[in-house]
């Protein structure tokens, strides 16, 4: 991998940057420090529309290969011009130059906001961001004069570009070109577009700009002024993304895994800051249409794969996550969700598979334990606690790497060197 991370764009967010090599060597050997020697596999977007057969299908084989491998891929050869591209981080970066005043008027207000502003107010989140609805009806702020206008262009053109990724990935799941389009509505699809900027940060304390996470949505893709600081979680471990001036990063979204039954899940991601220039990073997130039905979809559904995921609208789902727009899982924090007995939640939230038994990463609550239907649970950065009993966890159980659970309710569980430990 390479060791400098180039800053893409001129300017105020200028020069190189060494961004992987400085968080490395400063991090007092913490777990952000360990970065897994991988690399995020590439996708040539031009090969993916091609009008030769044998280069599509070359595309859509790569592109299966890295959504199963990776639930991420970098897309190089996307056609957008580097001058765009530069002119959009610019007029983001302008956003955030702007008066506090200007900005405050996008504070959360309540569920209906189509625009929102802040600043990440947890240790960890070092954000400030703004966040819009991009489609159907695109909203932006309209200060300062031009930023509306690209990112309006900017929106347009990704999304193009993600409905034939999509249509690249329907083809590689081994489904009619159109399947996720069809099902998903995508022609009303609900997209937020997030507009983030991370100030350098004092190493060596942590330099987490934006804690790990999954993004709802089928799809994002993110654009960076700086080549380094987004890390995915593959197999329990960290990896760099390597994405080269001109490219953008795109990473599978909770709602797709839902979709395919887990056959694609959607990537872990993290930002780390770096010592030495403002980070901006712009995610579309491309989700189905609000009275889209999300379900595992029954091409992935038979005797042994049963279906593993609590099905809702897009709108259902966003009525309970509503003040979550991009940050987090798909059972946040005050999420009120009916168990089952046997039901299964990964550590970041997720409900899995109907069945009683222990897998890594997963935690379960087993039938025997008294947490009934009926019961809240809060669901928080791996912590899982019950409002009202005793959860009973199988000692054998053992967690991925950099899973983080907590104590909850007189009931602590541990995760040293990985195994998980009940503590009475
Ligand atoms: O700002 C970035 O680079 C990534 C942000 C992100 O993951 C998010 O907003 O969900
Ligand atoms: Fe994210």
């Amino acid at each position: 991998m390479a060791e400098t991370a180039l800053l893409l764009n001129q300017g105020s967010l200028l020069s190189s940057v060494h961004a992987k090599a400085n968080i490395i060597e400063n991090a007092n050997n913490e777990s952000f420090c360990f970065v897994a020697d991988d690399e995020v596999p590439i996708i040539d977007y031009s090969m993916l529309v091609s009008a030769d057969p044998d280069h599509r299908s070359k595309a859509i084989q790569d592109l299966g290969k890295a959504c199963g491998d990776y639930g991420c891929f970098t897309v190089v050869n996307h056609g957008l011009p580097e001058s765009f591209i530069r002119g959009v981080l610019e007029e983001c970066s302008g956003f955030f130059d702007l008066a506090e005043m200007e900005k405050t008027g996008y504070e959360p207000k309540g569920p209906a906001d189509k625009i929102r502003w802040g600043k990440g107010s947890k240790p960890g989140d070092k954000r400030e961001f703004l966040k819009l609805i991009s489609h159907p009806d695109f909203q932006c702020p309209a200060k300062p004069t031009g930023f509306s206008e690209i990112l309006q262009e900017y929106c347009k053109r990704t999304r193009a570009i993600a409905l034939e990724i999509f249509r690249g990935i329907s083809k590689s799941l081994g489904l009619e070109e159109c399947y996720i389009e069809n099902a998903m509505k995508l022609e009303s699809g609900f997209d937020i577009c997030g507009v983030n900027t991370y100030p350098p940060c004092s190493l060596p304390s942590n330099p987490v700009g934006l804690l790990p996470h999954s993004d709802p949505s089928l799809l994002i893709l993110l654009l960076q002024n700086v080549d380094g600081g987004l890390q995915i979680q593959r197999n329990g471990e960290w990896i760099n993304t390597n994405v080269a001036q001109n490219s953008i990063f795109a990473h599978i979204g909770d709602h797709l895994e839902v979709l395919t039954n887990g056959k694609y899940k959607s990537a872990m991601h993290r930002v780390i800051g770096n010592n030495k220039v403002k980070r901006i990073g712009v995610p579309i997130a491309f989700g189905p249409s609000l009275d889209a039905f999300v379900k595992p979809a029954r091409e992935f559904v038979d005797e042994s794969h049963r279906p593993a995921y609590h099905e809702q609208t897009y709108e259902e789902f966003w009525q309970t996550n509503q003040c979550n727009v991009m940050e987090g899982k798909l059972f946040n924090k005050g999420s009120a969700l009916n168990i089952d007995e046997g039901l299964i939640f990964d550590t970041n939230g997720r409900l899995h598979a109907n069945e009683c038994n222990f897998v890594e990463g997963i935690v379960v609550f087993n039938t025997g334990s008294t947490l009934n239907k009926g019961s809240v649970l809060n669901v928080d950065e791996g912590l899982i606690c019950g409002t009202n009993g005793r959860h009973l966890f199988e000692e054998k159980a053992v967690l991925g790497r950099g899973s983080a659970l907590n104590s909850s309710e007189g009931l602590i569980f541990m995760n040293t060197k990985g195994r998980l430990r009940k503590v009475e």
